[in-house]
């Protein structure tokens, strides 16, 4: 990796208004996204995990600005985004892209693959002119693995596989830096699944991407990220390089979630963490730590006091109080190996 910064994002707030009453007015907020933070920069892949709900597609909206945010910043390429008008935004738009989940209501059946792909090309002035228009086009199809003679084809006559590659064709018509894509394999079959992550893996090598991979599948996320983000309610609780993470995990919520991937081992599971209770409302969410309600580990202090995202050794970043207890208190630390990798006979 270059240490290029292409996307960074400072105190990211999303809260949607909810409307109620005689007048219709504000009675509440949903917290979709309260205050989040991270970079991704050339050629890396930062993957945001959780729970559904957590706000992970909400931060992807708010990067891409789908909607306005409420507060925070996101700089994209060292320019800020966040406060542009539609019209000062719509050339840089080329820079950031997305492919979404499902591949089949993302293309527009009544295009050919020919005129999907053009669409990107010709709206930000790409082509010098039609051969060269026809060439890219051609290139594409190549890049993702497709037949050139494929462009004369309507989405309708593809797999949903195959579609997957023409949203990727789609996304790199316009030769962004950064693609956001979310859960761009989750609706995929296992197999498909396992090729279009390597084809994802294959082109970020080959042209620097930087990407910000939405995923609740951390089976996937384990095999390709460079580095992971933990959300829960609308916060980050954890960050760090992808082996710190899934070898270590320095939060409880990220040590439940892990418990629950399964082993590529013959024989062996991991200890499986259950979490109790549901997650809780992001209109209404619990004060001081908002896991609390669910923490196999929580004291007095984490019903109080916030607390905040923090380096807690080599660049792993964690909300946790348990990190302030000597390191013999610390349940986190006194495993007898990681959870990712501590495995019981079956
Ligand atoms: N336009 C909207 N108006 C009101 N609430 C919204 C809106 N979009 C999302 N939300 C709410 O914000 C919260 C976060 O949603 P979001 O889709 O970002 O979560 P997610 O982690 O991506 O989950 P999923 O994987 O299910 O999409 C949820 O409670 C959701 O209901």
């Amino acid at each position: 990796m270059s240490g290029e910064r292409i996307l960074e994002v400072s105190d990211l707030k999303k809260h949607f208004p909810i409307r109620g009453g005689l007048m219709g007015g504000t009675v509440g907020h949903v917290y979709a996204v309260d205050g989040v933070s991270f970079h991704i920069d050339r050629g890396e892949t930062l993957s945001l995990v959780g729970e559904s709900g957590c706000g992970k597609s909400t931060v992807g909206k708010s990067v891409l600005r789908l909607f306005p945010l409420t507060s925070g910043q996101v700089a994209l390429n060292g320019r800020r985004i966040d406060d542009m008008s539609p019209g000062t935004l719509r050339p840089l738009r080329r820079e950031i892209q997305v492919i979404f989940q499902d591949p089949f209501s993302s293309l527009n059946p009544r295009m050919r693959v020919r005129e999907i792909l053009a669409e990107p090309i010709k709206n930000f002035g790409l082509a010098k002119d039609s051969a060269d228009l026809e060439e890219r086009i051609g290139q594409l199809m190549d890049k993702v693995r497709l037949p050139r003679d494929a462009v004369n084809r309507w989405p309708h006559e593809f797999s949903g596989g195959q579609r997957q590659r023409i949203c990727i064709a789609r996304a790199l018509a316009a030769e962004p830096d950064v693609i956001v894509c979310d859960e761009a394999v989750s609706a995929l079959d296992v197999s498909v699944k396992a090729q279009i992550v390597n084809l994802l893996q294959d082109l970020q090598a080959e042209l620097g991407l930087a990407m910000l991979f939405i995923s609740h599948d951390l089976a996937i996320v384990e095999h390709m990220t460079h580095r992971v983000a933990v959300m829960y309610l609308g916060k980050i609780v954890e960050v760090a390089d992808r082996k710190q993470l899934f070898g270590g995990p320095r939060h409880p919520y990220t040590e439940a979630l892990l418990s629950a991937v399964p082993v590529p081992m013959p024989g062996a599971m991991r200890e499986r963490i259950v979490l109790k209770g549901d997650v809780p409302s992001p209109i209404n969410p619990p004060k001081g730590c908002r896991f609390h309600t669910r923490c196999p580990y929580a004291f007095d202090r984490c019903r109080k006091d916030e607390p905040m995202l923090r380096d807690n050794g080599e660049g792993h970043f964690s909300a946790c109080h348990l990190h302030d207890l000597p390191a013999e208190q610390n349940p986190l630390l006194n495993k007898a190996a990681p959870t990712a990798f501590r495995t019981i006979a079956a």
